[in-house]
């Protein structure tokens, strides 16, 4: 007779993961809206062309290639208009964090994009500092910001962007990193180094995309140019030896959103993903959602899938989750903290 019990059954991370306390240290302001949030904000402002039904809206945040990705975040940038648009958002989306025990998520808000629209730049920054107290205070997660400049709006987002961030008038209490974001293509990183170096001189942590839709010389260039402490997606380092070999030497972490790649494809298949290659580097990797509605995503299911890529049990997750903890920028205590409660959780599994 066989006995069954020698074939251990395939293990369903969810149930671990779900409860897992976890930092999230790359995911998109306006690329969190989820449907439920898009719809209310398209009550508010019925001209909009992003449908509100989910599956409609499912079928909307279907994209071709990254640059049609791109357009259609930009209708949903457009659906937030006032300041008041700008306190839902980001409370709701805090809420969404709470409630996959996400404890502490550096946030990449792009203030540009709202300035440029006609939101006061003062009501911008009350409305996500009073909902990131809020959520604190309500859900216990802690919010943080990354100003990010929008690089194809070119360098005058840039100086706008790094206005906001460094007048100390302006500049909210939350605000640790300054980044770069959208299309790569077209797009050169080196032209943003005196706007990063303003940035770092005020004190902000440089954390720029770059490899993420073209290839490691543009992760070089964050590195040597823009003097970035971790790299948003860095997909492409893969494909050279030496730079893994430098991100591993320096401790310079990944941001990888493996769903996002696939979503926006820069990535053919998830089996493609390059995420293996830089485990066996020893680079320092952290998963992320990017922007989990539109990927049909949350940060959770972006465990489920690591977990799957890199046969990782209860005790690997946690340490992916302790990973994001020590790249990310809270104050060391804080850290310890947030990393011993991870540890209580896993010694404590399974829960009875
Ligand atoms: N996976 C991603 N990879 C890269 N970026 C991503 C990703 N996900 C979300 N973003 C966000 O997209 C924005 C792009 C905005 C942009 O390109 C643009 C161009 C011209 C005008 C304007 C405007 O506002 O008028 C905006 C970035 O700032 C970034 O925060
Ligand atoms: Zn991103």
């Amino acid at each position: 007779m066989t006995d069954h019990r020698a074939v251990p059954a395939p293990r369903d991370p969810h149930a671990f993961i779900a409860g897992l306390p976890k930092a999230e240290l790359h995911v998109h302001h306006v690329g969190s809206a989820s449907p439920r949030i898009v719809a209310e904000l398209a009550a508010r402002h019925p001209d909009s062309k992003v449908p509100t039904d989910p599956e409609a809206l499912a079928d909307y945040f279907t994209f071709t290639d990254f640059a049609h990705f791109i357009d259609v975040y930009l209708s949903v940038v457009d659906l937030v208009r006032t300041p008041e648009d700008v306190r839902l958002l980001t409370y709701e989306v805090a809420r969404d964090l709470a409630r996959q025990q996400v404890r502490y998520a550096e946030l990449t808000v792009t203030p540009f994009s709202s300035t440029r629209r006609g939101i006061d730049e003062r009501g911008f920054m009350d409305a996500i500092e009073d909902a990131r107290k809020a959520a604190e205070a309500e859900f216990g997660t802690v919010l943080r910001w990354c100003f990010d400049i929008p690089g194809e709006a070119g360098l005058e987002s840039a100086e706008e962007t790094t206005r906001l961030a460094t007048d100390d008038r302006l500049r909210p209490e939350g605000l640790v990193s300054f980044g770069l974001g959208g299309p790569e293509i077209g797009v050169p990183r080196p032209q943003f180094k005196p706007y990063f170096d303003r940035a770092v001189a005020a004190g902000l942590r440089s954390v720029p995309h770059a490899g993420e839709t073209t290839g490691p010389e543009t992760v070089w260039d964050a590195l040597n140019e823009l003097g970035a402490e971790r790299i948003g997606h860095g997909t492409s380092a893969a494909r050279d030896p030496k730079l893994l070999a430098h991100l591993a030497e320096h401790r310079i972490p990944l941001e990888v959103c493996p769903t996002s790649n696939i979503a926006t494809r820069a990535v053919r298949t998830l089996d493609e993903h390059p995420i293996r290659e830089f485990v066996r580097a020893g680079v320092l990797v952290t998963v992320n959602s990017d922007d989990p509605p539109m990927f049909g995503t949350d940060l959770n299911n972006e465990y489920a899938v690591a977990a799957r890529l890199l046969d990782l049990d209860e005790q690997g997750l946690a340490d992916l989750a302790k990973n994001a903890v020590q790249a990310s920028f809270l104050d060391e205590p804080d850290k310890a903290k947030l990393a011993a409660e991870i540890d209580a959780y896993t010694a404590a599994w399974p829960a009875s």
